[in-house]
């Protein structure tokens, strides 16, 4: 089975759970206590996705702002982007569209964007309507997903809907969205969603 290794990276203003949801998706573990993110850390986990695997080279950057100038290294050369807020703070969602607008000037060209509105276990005291982000998120034609990292909820979908956007790789070349093929095969007859 073909492996492709994807480079993912995580972005969004400090506190909004980047960190709480890769750490759900890699070990199904919540931290009340998790500390901030200094400079960037680093995670993998490998899913099944149709007839392949996709390895996910998983990029956590720190959100204070004191680490912004830092955020290139993480989504040069990426796959996909995650960009988080939280869906009680309306400031992150602010910071979210700077982000995708960095993403657009200076990203890779084909960049999966996939929007997590995390902390939706605090939906009582919801400050960033799910409308909003939807409409946002078809704006610049990315995935949305309201995320749970405390109770787990949409974590895997999150991932999964990224998977679904990566487009097929040629065999024989290094894609040009960071995905890299490490066991060749036949090239696909026509474009495809892998899963
Ligand atoms: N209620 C709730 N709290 C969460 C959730 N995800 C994270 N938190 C809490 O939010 C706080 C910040 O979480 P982090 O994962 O460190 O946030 P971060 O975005 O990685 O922060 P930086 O590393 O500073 O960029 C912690 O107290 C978490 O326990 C969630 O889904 N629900």
């Amino acid at each position: 089975m073909a492996i492709r290794e994807l480079k993912v990276c995580l972005l969004g203003d400090t506190g909004v759970g980047k960190s709480s949801i890769v750490c759900r998706f890699v070990q199904d573990h919540f931290d009340h206590n998790i500390s901030p993110t200094i400079g960037a850390s680093f995670m993998t986990k490998t899913v099944p996705c149709g007839n392949e695997l996709h390895k996910f080279l998983i990029w956590d950057t720190a959100g204070q702002e004191r680490f912004h100038s830092l955020a290139p290294m993480y989504y040069r050369g990426s796959a996909a982007a995650v960009i988080v807020y939280d869906i009680t703070k309306q400031d992150s969602f602010h910071t979210l569209k700077k982000w995708v607008k960095e993403l657009k000037e200076h990203g890779p060209e084909n960049i999966v964007m996939a929007i997590a509105g995390n902390k939706c276990d605090l939906s009582d005291i919801r400050e960033v309507p799910l409308k909003d982000a939807k409409d946002y998120a078809e704006s610049i034609g990315a995935v949305v997903v309201e995320t749970s990292a405390k109770h787990a909820i949409n974590i895997e979908e999150l991932f999964q809907g990224i998977s679904r956007q990566i487009p097929p790789l040629d065999p024989l070349e290094k894609g040009n969205n960071g995905a890299i093929c490490m066991h060749g095969g036949k090239p696909p007859a026509q474009a495809r969603r892998c899963c």
